[in-house]
């Protein structure tokens, strides 16, 4: 397979290395990663430990790849689809978190694309290495669900490259629980400043479950079948599982950089059918952030 990997960050580095150990990949990033990598290749270490020497570029070559995966924040995926416009792809495949990057993707490119979930934890350490903090599985398939046979050739070729995969044909659902997780944590700990861990017995909890709430409420308006209670678990369970981690969101806050909290508690509140106030509240308060430290100038901020 020929892959291309479109935002080579912390998780694009991760799977684009992992995928190179069986595949012919390019890593589309920035400087000083990029340099780093053309000299002396790409080093994983953490869960898994591999020396790998993928392409790396910090355009995208006009080349024909069987997969662009894609692997920016949720805010750069209008910037990467512009970008992928200059290749030839067969099937494109988005493993970022929050709701709405595939549509933009298909809106913008010919290719079908995927829709996929990600419980790999992933971390850049400095130029040219990266950490994988978790090992986990990435799930695919058509973003409205079913089968495809670009998802049926796509997973076995991640899994020959040692990419614990599955191709599944329930994605809205799968989409609309990891949606759920984020909406759950991420701004909580976010605004609050706590690890995950703090969800699970403390006073933050509540409003954590609360928005993952009405995440499965607006899923189930949707025709998802996602109860309340199994968000709320699957809230505790990733809590617990991850008590230590800073969340993405809480990283993004203490980095000072811009957050995905337009297409995580925002893809709810645009979603929804009748009032989500956590989600609400919660959009509200981050895009505040955003807008103090000049990180967002749009209507919403
Ligand atoms: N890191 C994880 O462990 C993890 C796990 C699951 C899901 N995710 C999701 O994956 C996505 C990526 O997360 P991440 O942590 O890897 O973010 P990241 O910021 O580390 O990586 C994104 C990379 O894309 C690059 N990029 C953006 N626009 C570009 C452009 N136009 N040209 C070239 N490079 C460009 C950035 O420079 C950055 O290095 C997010 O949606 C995140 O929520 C991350
Ligand atoms: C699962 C998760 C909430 C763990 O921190 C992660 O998706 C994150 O931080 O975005």
């Amino acid at each position: 397979m020929r892959a291309l990997v479109f935002g080579a960050g912390s998780l694009g580095s991760l799977l684009g290395g992992l995928l190179a150990r069986a595949h012919d990949v390019t890593l589309v990033g920035r400087d000083p990663h990029v340099e780093r990598v053309r000299a002396e290749g790409l080093r994983i270490a953490g869960e898994v430990s591999a020396r790998v020497a993928p392409a790396a570029t910090t355009t995208v070559p006009a080349e024909r790849f069987d997969l662009a995966l894609v692997a920016v924040k949720a805010f750069d995926t209008p910037a990467a689809a512009e970008a992928l416009g200059g290749a030839d792809l067969d099937a494109v495949l988005s493993v970022q978190n929050g709701l709405g990057n595939e549509a933009v993707l298909a809106e913008a490119l010919d290719a079908p694309v995927l829709a996929g979930t990600c419980t790999y934890g992933a971390r850049l350490t400095e130029p040219g290495a990266v950490e994988c903090t978790g090992r986990g599985e990435v799930a695919l398939g058509p973003p409205d669900g079913g089968e495809s046979p670009v998802a049926d050739r796509v997973g076995p070729a991640m899994r020959a490259a040692g990419v614990e995969t599955t191709v599944a044909a329930d994605m809205p659902r799968r989409c609309w629980e990891k949606l759920a997780v984020n909406a759950g944590i991420n701004a909580v700990t976010a605004l609050a400043r706590v690890e995950n861990g703090a969800l699970v017995d403390g006073p933050a909890g509540e409003p954590a479950r609360r928005a993952a709430r009405e995440a499965a409420r607006v899923a189930r308006e949707r025709g998802i079948d996602l109860s309340d209670d199994a968000a709320v678990e699957a809230v505790e369970r990733v809590a617990a599982a991850t008590s230590a981690n800073r969340s993405s969101m809480l990283q993004d806050v203490d980095a000072g950089g811009r957050t995905e909290v337009d297409a995580i508690n925002g893809a709810v509140v645009d979603r929804a059918e009748a009032a989500v106030p956590a989600n609400e509240t919660l959009t509200a308060l981050v895009r505040g952030w955003e807008r103090e430290r000049g990180l967002r100038e749009d209507e919403e901020g």
